[in-house]
Order: structure tokens, then sequence, then C-alpha cells
């Protein structure tokens, strides 16, 4: 068993950081208050390696999305899915949403295709939402079906597949539409599909207008925006598409930034050496809202567990250093089926917050004012001197107001949990 740590404990070690923090003009009560109040949205698809709970009648493959990993004890079903995440968000401290796709629909065993599903399928999901305060985020699923087995959806040539596609998207902005109903927010839609070719296809204008006309076709109808915002998500390969993705970066830029649709920028989804913070202001010059999809990327789009890595610190600080904290949703996209989901999640989502929190206690101005006279290396010793300061005890005081386990012991929740429910499936 990891030792728990005694409330005094923290509450010493936090009385201490606050006194070394406020020494260089960082307020760390402020820093707590404002991490308690910034939603994370955690992905149902770390649960159940994105296979989700659709009643089938024909075989469907993965198109462009894989989880590798045979660890055991995924869920099922809905209530299982429900259960773990739970779980999950009982060892995680401060705000969640919980963001689902269109194939956990629950639809009583009976086959409901994309096109035909509605909030029906959702009634379950949105009653627990309610219950447990948890607002819930939507995205339409473009992969695992008949219709995308051959790599195109929206912009496929075919109008009859491309109208299928274009129905479900438009299902889905209903269904989104009543989630935000039901929680009295906005539910955050996200629109990625997987369209491309895995080698040098000739035409590469005609898939690209085909998307952007079912796209406009989508977003013509009219969903309350009081409970549905829309993000399109880019993609510079994925597996099957390593050569060409209809909607790339600069396909969905200038989409977003021609229509009232936010951009989702994902940090697996560039070149191998390219990371997403140096985009964020470029991006806030023309836009006021933007969705990340928080990961990482080994060596390409791998969807690891995210890490407190320079990756996350980077991203972070940009949003907070920029003031753009409010006008970004943040949301998570990794699953890796080769471990403890229940713990992937946990270990994916407190890095991130810990990410915020890291920038939250920067101490801006001090730095600006460096960079500003010209003491460049006086800039880069704090930068690197801050890289020890005491966050891991502000970060434990966050656990304590929340009632959560501090330092390492919420990993023995996570392990008996194996022990007596995932093990035992
Ligand atoms: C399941 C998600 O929609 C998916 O991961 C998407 O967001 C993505 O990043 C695909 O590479
Ligand atoms: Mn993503």
């Amino acid at each position: 068993m990891l030792p728990e740590l005694p409330r005094e404990q923290i509450e010493k070690r936090y009385d201490d950081a606050r006194s070394q923090f406020r020494a260089i003009g960082v307020d760390t009560d402020k820093a707590l208050d404002t991490l308690s109040n910034v939603p994370i949205s955690l992905h149902c698809w770390q649960g159940d390696d994105v296979r989700g709970f659709e009643v089938h009648d024909s075989s469907v493959s993965g198109g462009g999305i894989m989880a590798t990993g045979n660890y055991p004890g995924p869920a099922t079903d809905a209530t299982m899915l429900r259960q773990d995440a739970e779980k999950a968000m009982s060892l995680i401290p401060g705000k969640n949403r919980f963001n689902l796709h269109a194939i956990y629909a629950e639809t009583n065993g009976k086959v409901v295709d994309r096109d035909q599903i509605g909030p029906e399928h959702f009634a379950r999901w949105m009653d627990w939402s309610k219950k447990r305060n948890i607002p819930l985020d939507f995205n339409p699923t473009f992969f695992a079906h008949p219709k995308a087995n051959d790599g195109y959806t929206l912009s496929h040539a075919d109008a009859g597949i491309r109208r299928f596609w274009i129905n479900h998207d438009k299902a889905c902005r209903r269904i989104a539409e009543a989630m935000g109903r039901n929680q009295g927010t906005p539910c955050v839609v996200n629109h990625w599909a997987p369209d491309g070719h895995k080698d040098q296809p000739v035409d590469r204008k005609g898939p690209r207008q085909r998307l952007m006309q079912s796209l406009d076709d989508i977003f013509a109808e009219s969903i309350d925006p009081a409970f549905c915002k829309d993000a399109v998500e880019c993609k510079l390969f994925g597996i099957g598409s390593e050569d060409y993705v209809v909607g790339s970066h600069e396909f969905y830029m200038g989409y977003a930034l021609t229509r009232k649709i936010m951009l989702c920028l994902d940090m697996g989804h560039f070149h191998p050496t390219e990371t997403i913070h140096d985009k964020i202001s470029s991006i806030f010059c023309f836009k006021n809202e933007l969705l990340l999809h928080v990961s990482r990327a080994i060596r390409w789009d791998s969807d690891h567990v995210v890490i407190l890595n320079d990756d996350i610190r980077n991203l972070f600080q940009q949003i907070v250093r920029g003031d753009y904290l409010s006008k970004t949703n943040i949301a998570l996209d990794f699953f890796d089926a080769s471990i403890n989901r229940i713990g992937a999640w946990v270990v994916g989502t407190r890095a991130a917050k810990k990410g915020l929190l890291c920038a939250l206690l920067e101490p801006t101005a001090m730095l600006n004012d460096f960079e500003n006279n010209g003491d460049g290396a006086m800039k880069l010793a704090m930068l690197e001197e801050l890289k020890t300061y005491p966050v891991g005890a502000v970060w434990d005081m966050f656990c304590l107001k929340y009632g959560m386990p501090a330092g390492s012991s919420w990993i023995n929740s996570m392990t008996s949990y194996d022990r007596d429910v995932i093990r035992k499936r």
C-alpha cells in the first residue's frame, strides 16, 4: 500500500509553498480557485478501447482508429462504462465533463443505424449526467461502419454514402442539442472524419470540395448555439490515410475561419516534431474559442496517456499567458488498451490538470519584465528554477479540497478496483 498523506502534513506543506510562491508574486489560493473552475472533458473511449456498444448486423473495421493492447476488463456495456468512469472521476479533483461518441448509444439490443439515432438512445446517459452533475460532450462517429470501410465518408464520391453520413452528423447535432438542454449549458460537438487515402490519390481536390459541401449542409440546420457548440478537427495522416487526409490543417483552418465553427487542435495530429502550443496565439488572433484534444504522440499519433511533459506545460503556458482559458474547451483524447483503463484516465487527467496548475503558478509578469528588459539569462534562469518550485504541495492541497487522495495514494484505490471489479469481469 502506498502511504496516505496526513491532512496536517498537506496543510503545512501548502503553507510553505504559498509563502515561496508569494515571494515571487504568485497567489496560490487564486491559482487553486481558477483550477477548480476549469472542467476537463474525459473521453469515454479510453474505457473500452473505442469499441462502442453498437449492435451490428454486418462486420465493421476500424477506420483510422486503433487501440493496441489486451489489458483485461474493458467496459462492455454503458452501465459498466459509467461505473468505470465514476471510479476514475472519484480520483480526479476538480470539475470534469464526459465526452461521448455516437457509437455509445443505448439501443436495447436493436440495430439502429447511425443516421437513425436520436436523443432517446442517450436518455440514460443524460439521466446519469444530470444526477452526477457531469456535463456531456459529443462526437459523430465516422469510423467502424460498413459505409466507412473504403476510407471515405463525408467526402465520398458516392452521393448516397455522403448523404448517409450527413444525416448521421445532423442526427448527432440534434442529440447534442438535447444533451445541452438537459445540462443547461452547451454540449461541445467535435467533428472528425477519417477520410483519406493510403497512397498517392490523383484527385486531391474533389474530396475536399465534397467535404466542404457536406459540412455546409450539416451546419445549415439550425441548432440552438446555447446548447450545442461545434468544432472541426484536422489531421495530418492516419492508419490507412498516410498519404492524404481530406480534412487537413489547411482545410479546417480555412473552414473554421470562414464559418462560425471552432477549430479543434489534437496534440497528435501534426508532423512528428510539430507541437501545437505555438499555434494557439495565432488562432486566437482570428477566432474567439478553441477546442483542444490533449493527447501524447510517440513518434506518430499513437494516443498515449497524457503525462506532465514539456508539451503539456508549453500548451497550458500559452493558454494562461494569453488569457485564453475561458475561451478554451479542454478535452482528452488518448486510448491505451495495454494498461488499467481507469489508471489511464486518472493519470492523463491529473497530468493535464497539473499542467494547467503549473501555468497558473507562473510569475508571468516577472518573466515578461525580464524579457522586455533584454534580461534573457534571468528569464531562462527563472524558468528553470520554476520547474522545481513546490507545485506538488499546491496540487496536494487541491486534492484535499476535493476530498480526493493526495500524492500517490490514489493508486491504492485503482489497484483495489482492478482486483475487485476489473479482473472479475
Ligand atoms: C475518437 C476520437 O474522435 C478520435 O480520436 C479523433 O478525435 C482523433 O483524434 C482521430 O485521430
Ligand atoms: Mn482527437
